[in-house]
């Protein structure tokens, strides 16, 4: 059997990159950007007022002038316009282009209007108040970089240059399959020896969390069905995620049935705890990647994090990142096998405390709505002390 750290790489090795496509701004939220984004103007694009109130020439503040006529008033959203008399003053407001032959903006709070006149309260600086063209961002500046995940900020920038259509990377097509003649339907009353299918349902919910509307499909005990289905299923998906069927029982055909539709085992099995009967493997003909998660609720839940998320992370050119939460407890590990181990975690004095949750092992559905995440903890007789950095997968938002 092969250990967790072997089975992580090997999934990580089996990444495909399934391209790019353009999609209306309003669709791009939650995408990865397949491009970088130049400016396609200076931002900001004029010398901008950053607060209502006058805009003047500084030459005649150094004169010694305090009393300035109003020439005009100016709006945001009017052409640029030049102060004629350098004596004179125009009222701004925020956001209005600054006029030529003006370098400095009072607010309104610092001067006094009355009869068409407006007196300064106090010594302005030079420049003030002016947001000036370009400062930002010069016109040609890449402002997004390619495989940047598209947040509300950057649906802002994308806006800001224009990007009323975006490209970004496709999403791999997927189907999640629930296996096993004890699942009925969410909406049925299960009779005593059945259970309501919930595993699909949160890996189908999970999928939404990354954009990927799945297909989702429930198979019954039997090997042909198995087989007929899944021969469907791999030619018209780039990936399978799916659930149960994948240990030593007599009904459990999963491994069998994609062995004889062609799909190459990676490994079958992992050194870990919940999650320890994972099947991974490729369908090379088609390019479908299968992952096959054991049925225990939290053997699917924890692998689809552990494996699948990197996976798809890596696949869309996003960073695969590895996070930390510090123990809150001591613990150790002396057997064999790696151990996600369910924790909520507190956000306590800037730092992230773990302390494990009770559960009642890899059955129990409702301690993943308790937990926050997954602890890994390396096995072998490894000794924790209460403080010690331990990687971390989250399961839900935290902040
Ligand atoms: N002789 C052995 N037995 C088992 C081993 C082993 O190594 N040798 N491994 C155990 C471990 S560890 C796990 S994990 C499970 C995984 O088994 P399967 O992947 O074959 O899953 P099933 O037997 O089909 O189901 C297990 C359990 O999960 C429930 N389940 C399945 N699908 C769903 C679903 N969509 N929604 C909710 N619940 C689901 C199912 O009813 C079973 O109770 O095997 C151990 N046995
Ligand atoms: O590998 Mo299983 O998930 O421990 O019950």
């Amino acid at each position: 059997m092969i250990t967790f750290k072997e089975a992580y790489n090997s999934v990580l090795q089996h990444t495909v990159d399934y391209g790019t496509e353009q999609v209306l701004l309003k669709d791009a939220v939650g995408r990865v950007l397949a491009v970088d984004i130049k400016a396609d103007r200076d931002f900001p694009p004029f010398n901008r007022a950053t607060k209502d109130g006058i805009a003047l020439s500084f030459s005649a503040i150094n004169d010694g002038q305090s009393l300035f006529k109003i020439e005009a008033v100016i709006p945001a959203g009017n052409p640029t316009i030049e102060l004629k008399d350098k004596t004179a003053c125009v009222e701004i407001m925020t956001g209005a282009v600054v006029p030529k032959s003006t370098d400095v903006v009072v607010m309104y709070e610092d001067v006094v209007i009355h009869n068409g006149f407006a007196k300064l309260q106090k010594q302005p600086v030079k420049g003030q108040n002016i947001h000036i063209k370009g400062s930002d961002e010069l016109k040609g500046a890449t402002v997004l970089r390619k495989n940047t995940l598209i947040t509300a900020a950057e649906i802002g920038v994308l806006s800001a240059v224009g990007a009323a259509k975006v490209w970004v990377k496709k999403l791999p097509k997927i189907t999640t399959i629930a296996t096993g003649n004890e699942l009925v339907e969410v909406a049925e009353v299960p009779l005593p020896h059945q259970i309501r299918k919930s595993n699909i349902n949160s890996l189908y919910a999970a999928l939404l969390n990354e954009h990927i509307l799945a297909q989702t499909l429930h198979l019954k005990d039997s090997k042909e069905a198995i087989k007929d289905a899944l021969e469907v299923a791999l030619k018209t998906n780039d990936v399978l995620l799916l659930s149960g069927g994948v240990s030593k029982g007599k009904f459990d055909f999963l491994p069998i049935a994609l062995e004889e539709l062609g799909v190459e085992k990676v490994f079958h099995k992992v050194l870990q705890r919940p999650g320890k009967p994972f099947w991974f493997g490729v369908q090379k003909a088609t390019n479908t990647v299968i992952f096959s998660f054991p049925g225990n609720p939290a053997s699917t839940f924890a692998n689809y994090h552990i494996y699948f998320k990197p996976w798809l992370n890596k696949s869309l050119g996003l960073t695969v990142s590895n996070n930390y939460v510090i123990l809150n407890e001591e613990l150790d590990n002396k057997g064999s096998l790696t151990l996600f181990l369910r924790v909520k975690v507190t956000f306590t004095n800037g730092k992230l405390l773990a302390n494990r949750i009770i559960e009642n092992g890899s059955g129990d559905l409702t301690s993943l709505a308790n937990c926050d995440g997954f602890i890994c903890i390396a096995p072998n007789k490894n000794s924790y002390n209460k403080g010690t950095l331990v990687p971390f997968i989250q399961t839900r938002r935290l902040l």
